[in-house]
Order: structure tokens, then C-alpha cells, then sequence
């Protein structure tokens, strides 16, 4: 996240820090958001490429043992079908993760709330970023978990010809004005809004510009949730 501030410790404790085996060690990777006991819903460029994964959860610092954690390993990934790694601008950059045993819900672990299908919200709309992603383009991963205050841009800005032009498709939701940003590591994380009074999951943290996190009117690009409702009911209801 560039710019913004260090979370308040668990003020988004469905946020989980996704991480892969290297040699004896895990490493942060992308973010994500705990949507059942046993589910994670990331990005599907998070989960490319086949490794051994696990997620924490009740994190702050992701560097230190603070207690609260709980590390589970990933048994599945469901990647969209449409999915496409060589086609970002498609869409369908989101993916559930199967945990190989449900999180214990207590007040640093609680599950996202996610939007009702095919909800747009109205440009301006409250929301933050949270994430450990990097805290420049070019600059290393944050320690603790930081927020970043990145109201909605309405599709017909976000599509401007000098915003994200035809990129960003409706199934898309784009947050700030590019002057705070998301970065690599935050991928798949949430975009927490206030509806209501209620912080919901409307975004999946999917790309910003290759010329750097925070561009001018190139705001952070998330997957929007609301889109993809039925798919996440589908995969994630036991049949
Ligand atoms: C690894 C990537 C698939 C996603 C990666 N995402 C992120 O860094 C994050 F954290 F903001 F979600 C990203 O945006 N990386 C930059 C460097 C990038 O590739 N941006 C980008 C590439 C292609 C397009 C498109 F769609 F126009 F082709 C748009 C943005």
C-alpha cells in the first residue's frame, strides 16, 4: 500500500497474509479474504503457479509471533475458469482457496462480509485498501498491515480514455485517484467499503499500472466481488 497508515491492529480480521513454501521458509505473497471457515477468497494471478501455500490468519505483523495467528494450509485452489494469466484486462482475477481445516473465529479472526450479486456502488463511495504490500513501486513489502483510504471511481471515470480507457471492465471496481495506491503484495486482498454503516467486500485487489503503483488516474483495479456471487456460492457450498 503507498501512502496511507499502519492498520489498527485486526480492525480487518478477515484479512489473511497468503504465503508460499521456499526451501524451510514461507514468504508473503498476495492478501486475501477469509469469506468462510474453511474458504479464502484471492486473487487467481496469486495462485498461478503451482506451490505448497498457506494462509495466516489474525496477523499483524508478519514478521513477528504475535499469538493471535493461526497458520492453515491450502488444500485447492479454484481458479474462475475464465481466468486467463495472459489477459489481466479480461477479468475473472479472483480465486477461492480450500483450507485444509476452518479457521477458529474469535475478534482477530471474522469472516468478510461480501456484497449482495450485481451491486454497484455509487462513485465516491467510502472504502479502504488494507494489505503488507509494498510501501513504494519498487520498494519492499510492509511489516504490518496498512490501509489506505480509496474511495470508488464509477465505471464511466475509471474507463475514461485518460483513466484506464477500455482495460477496466464492468466487472471491475477501481479505487482512489491513483495518488494512493495499491502494490505488488496486496494482490487478492480486500477492498473493504462502508455500506451502511457495515464495512462489505467489494474488491479483490487485482493490478495497477506497470509504470508504477501510484500513477495519476490509473487508481488500484480490483476484481468486483459482486459480480461473482453465484460463482463464489457454486464453488463454495458444500453440495
Ligand atoms: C502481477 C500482475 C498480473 C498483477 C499486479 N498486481 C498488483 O501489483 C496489485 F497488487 F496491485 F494487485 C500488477 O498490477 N502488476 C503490474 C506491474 C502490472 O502488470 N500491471 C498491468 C499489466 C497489464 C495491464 C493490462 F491489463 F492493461 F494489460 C494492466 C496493468
Amino acid at each position: 500500500v503507498v501512502g496511507g497508515e499502519v492498520a489498527k491492529p485486526n480492525s480487518w480480521p478477515w484479512q489473511i497474509s497468503l504465503q508460499y513454501l521456499s526451501g524451510s521458509s514461507y514468504y508473503h505473497t498476495c492478501g486475501g479474504s477469509l469469506i468462510r471457515p474453511g474458504w479464502v477468497m484471492t486473487a487467481a494471478h496469486c495462485v498461478d503457479s503451482p506451490r505448497t501455500w498457506r494462509v495466516v490468519l489474525g496477523d499483524h505483523d508478519i514478521y513477528n509471533h504475535e499469538g493471535r495467528e493461526q497458520y492453515i494450509s491450502v488444500s485447492r485452489a479454484h481458479i474462475h475458469p475464465n481466468w486467463n494469466s495472459n489477459s489481466l484486462s479480461s477479468g475473472y482475477d479472483i480465486a477461492l482457496l480450500e483450507l485444509s481445516s476452518d479457521a477458529s473465529l474469535n475478534s482477530y479472526v471474522q469472516l468478510a462480509a461480501l456484497p449482495p450479486s450485481g451491486q454497484v456502488l455509487p462513485n465516491n463511495n467510502p472504502c479502504y485498501i488494507s494489505g503488507w504490500g509494498r510501501t513504494q513501486t519498487g520498494g519492499s513489502l510492509s511489516a504490518e498491515l496498512k490501509q489506505a483510504y480509496l474511495p470508488v471511481v464509477d465505471h464511466d471515470t475509471c474507463s475514461r480514455s485518460d483513466w484506464w480507457g477500455s482495460t477496466v471492465k464492468n466487472t471491475m471496481i477501481c479505487g482512489g485517484d491513483g495518488t494512493l495506491a495499491g502494490c505488488h503484495g496486496d494482490s487478492g486482498g480486500p477492498l473493504n467499503c462502508q455500506v451502511s454503516g457495515q464495512y462489505v467486500v467489494h474488491g479483490v485487489t487485482s493490478f495497477v499500472s506497470s509504470a508504477g503503483c501510484n500513477t495519476n488516474k490509473r487508481p488500484t483495479v480490483f476484481s468486483r466481488v459482486s459480480a461473482y456471487i453465484s460463482w463464489i456460492n457454486d464453488v463454495s457450498t458444500i453440495h
